[in-house]
């Protein structure tokens, strides 16, 4: 590592739907910030994710306060309205055109999980995005590295050396199956904060 490199600033951004937030999110986030020596991690739920059009989400206000609960135990942590409070699809361009103006002095790492970066190319205007920010693609059960590693490689070179993956501990933990579990009356327990499992069943969601 240079000097150069070592002087930089460097901010977390893990976006994604968060209906609800579980230990997958969490821990990707968390492994990302301790491996490239992020000096936070904003965690933004999408208003309106732009690949899940006629799927039925919970209040973006929901989202957003479970997100809250969920880092509130880690001090380099946040999350922030961006995207819930911007009307239209939750295009992550727009996001990080909003993030470059806050944090001009810093470079931004996209965490991901690898299936959403299988996805990359379908994203709005991926090459600007992959060139003004970097994006960090962690392992997730069922998705294996080396299918994202041949993949990217079909793309080119400048493209390519923005995009870093990273093995995590594979959580086998999404949303849709703890949305299922509720909805059939089984336990949740263990797969998300307790602060956002009382308040999926104080807030009676994913009965229906
Ligand atoms: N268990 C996990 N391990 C690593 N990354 C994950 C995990 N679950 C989700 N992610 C990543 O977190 C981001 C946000 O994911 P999202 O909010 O859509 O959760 P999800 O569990 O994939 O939801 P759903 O099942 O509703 O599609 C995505 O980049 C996704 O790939
Ligand atoms: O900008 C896009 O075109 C785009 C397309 C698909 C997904 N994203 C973003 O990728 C993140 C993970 O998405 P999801 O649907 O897995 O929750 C979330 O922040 C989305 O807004 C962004």
């Amino acid at each position: 590592m240079n000097n150069e490199t070592r002087k930089e600033h460097r901010l977390g951004v893990m976006g994604g739907t968060f209906d609800p937030i579980h230990y997958g999110h969490l821990v990707a986030a968390e492994g990302a910030r301790h491996s490239l020596s992020l000096e936070r991690v904003i965690f933004i739920p999408a208003g309106s994710p732009p690949h899940k059009p006629g799927y039925f989400i919970s209040e973006p206000r929901d989202r957003y306060t479970m997100t809250c609960l969920a880092v509130a135990s880690n001090s380099f942590f946040e999350a922030s309205t961006l995207e819930v409070d911007r009307p239209g699809p939750s295009y992550t361009i727009d996001t990080i055109h909003a993030l470059k103006q806050l944090y001009p002095e810093h470079q931004i790492y996209f965490i991901t999980g690898a299936d959403a970066l299988l996805e990359i190319l379908t994203w709005k205007a991926f090459e600007e995005l992959l060139t003004i920010c970097r994006f960090v693609a962690a392992t997730r059960p069922g998705y294996r590295l080396s299918e994202l590693q041949s993949k990217l490689n079909q793309l080119p070179g400048n493209l390519k050396q923005n995009i870093l993956c990273m093995e995590v501990p594979a959580l086998a933990i999404s949303s849709t199956d703890i949305r299922q579990r509720v909805r059939e009356g089984r336990p949740i327990k263990y797969l998300l904060p307790e602060s956002v499992e009382e308040y999926v069943l104080k807030k009676h969601l994913y009965r229906t």
